[in-house]
């Protein structure tokens, strides 16, 4: 047989990595201000005093993690350039679904050396995990940023963010210096802070609003210029990439995701350029992606109460009662092999839950004395989305 890859180029994509997510860019685009407003934040770091803790705010995608990033590496190469400041410690966390103790225990374990056992997972406290960070701290010295990635979704927030600000004035730290950066997309995360942590961490806030088309098409210009074989996509490619993620989310993740998707489309279909009508499709495509992940999401029984409402709205039954929603919603089980929930009122709390995730919209309706008030139900989505996502769902389950 012969070799099916023999002689397979690219003719789309240079470097894809530059549209992808790990990609560091080595140039931060369009957001002068913002960075601006960093370096007056972290300055004191450079003249030997103690930093600032800083708070970034903003939507998915504006560059919070990217700026913050690029202004480690900038400060750092500069700290390095001067004689005054202390030495430069930069500890990254992502605290997603991590507690306290979880981020000390990551950051110790960072800073331990190789051969030093690993801090435990159980069995110390909050406490014991703070004084073992200290004492690294003390004992490595210098000024340490510790920046906190979805700060918003650490567990015990307030006994961490009000213990280190807090740190050398108690006397815990003696040499060490420390500031917090928190990331989040959560603008209301300090009114959920307790009133003494507000009063301790005086931070400075940031705020990185969402991108608008021109500087979404600045961003992903630089991008495909890299990314791209020359003349493999045509601007208005690009203009539209940027265009439909500013109208919708103003992200750059978006922007650049779609570019991407739609490389891969042009790509599959052995086209020579990425062209709008590229974009278009990668728009579906992703949309579709979207979809699917939301609906994995969801319980199985959940996944198929939302696919029995696709098939009643699909024959135009919609909208309909839980009890109609529950006959079909057997069928559906029964033919994915699955045993139904058997109470009306189990299938009902699933209504509810979906509905107020934005899958279904739901109609009270009153027949007065006769029937009483109830719901009806249908779908807030396309229902063919909803068939294609359960179908791929079900077969990655049986693969
Ligand atoms: N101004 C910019 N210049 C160049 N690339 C950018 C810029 N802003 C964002 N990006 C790119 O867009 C993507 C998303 O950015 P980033 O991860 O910084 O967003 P974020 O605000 O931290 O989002 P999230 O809250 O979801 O983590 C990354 O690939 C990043 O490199």
């Amino acid at each position: 047989m012969n070799d099916p890859f023999e002689g397979l180029t690219s003719q789309i994509f240079d470097n894809k990595h530059v549209l992808e997510e790990d990609y560091d860019p080595e140039t931060i685009l369009e957001r002068e201000a913002e960075i601006e407003a960093y370096r007056n934040a972290l300055k004191d770091v450079l003249f030997g005093r103690s930093p600032s803790n800083i708070f970034i705010y903003g939507k998915t995608g504006v560059g919070k993690t990217a700026v913050t990033r690029y202004m480690m590496d900038a400060l750092q190469y500069q700290v390095e350039k001067r004689d005054e400041a202390d030495r430069l410690h930069v500890l990254f966390h992502n605290c997603n679904n991590d507690s306290a103790y979880g981020t000390l225990r990551a950051f110790i374990n960072t800073l331990r050396s190789d051969d030093a056992p690993t801090f435990p997972k159980k069995g110390l406290s909050t406490s014991d995990a703070l004084e073992e960070f200290y004492s690294l701290l003390d004992e490595i010295s210098g000024t340490f940023l510790l920046v906190l990635d979805e700060i918003d979704h650490l567990a015990k927030v307030n006994s961490l963010l009000y213990e280190i600000p807090r740190a050398r004035s108690n006397g815990h730290l003696d040499q060490a210096k420390i500031g917090v950066i928190g990331i989040s997309n959560n603008y209301r995360f300090r009114d959920s802070l307790s009133p003494k942590v507000k009063g301790t961490l005086m931070e400075k806030e940031l705020s990185f609003s969402p991108y608008d088309a021109d500087e979404l098409r600045t961003i992903l210009s630089h991008r495909a210029e890299k990314a791209f074989v020359e003349d493999a996509y045509v601007q208005s490619a690009i203009a539209l990439c940027a265009a439909k993620a500013a109208q919708d989310t103003g992200s750059a993740r978006q922007a650049l995701d779609l570019l991407s998707t739609g490389g891969d489309i042009a790509e599959d279909n052995g086209d020579d350029t990425v062209t709008d009508d590229h974009i278009l499709a990668a728009e579906t495509r992703v949309q579709r992606g979207r979809v699917r992940n939301k609906i994995r999401d969801q319980t199985p029984h959940a996944q198929l109460i939302l696919e029995a409402i696709a098939q009643l709205e699909e024959s135009q039954e919609t909208p309909v009662r839980s009890k109609t929603i529950q006959s079909t919603y057997e069928q559906v089980a029964t033919y994915w092999g699955t045993d139904p929930l058997s109470s009306l009122r189990s299938v009902q709390d699933h209504l509810s839950e979906l509905k107020m995730l934005g899958f279904l919209s739901r109609t009270e309706r009153n027949d007065g004395r006769a029937g009483g008030a109830y719901y009806e139900y249908e779908l807030a989505m396309d229902a063919d989305a909803v068939f294609t996502a359960r179908k791929e769902i079900e077969e990655e389950s049986t693969t």
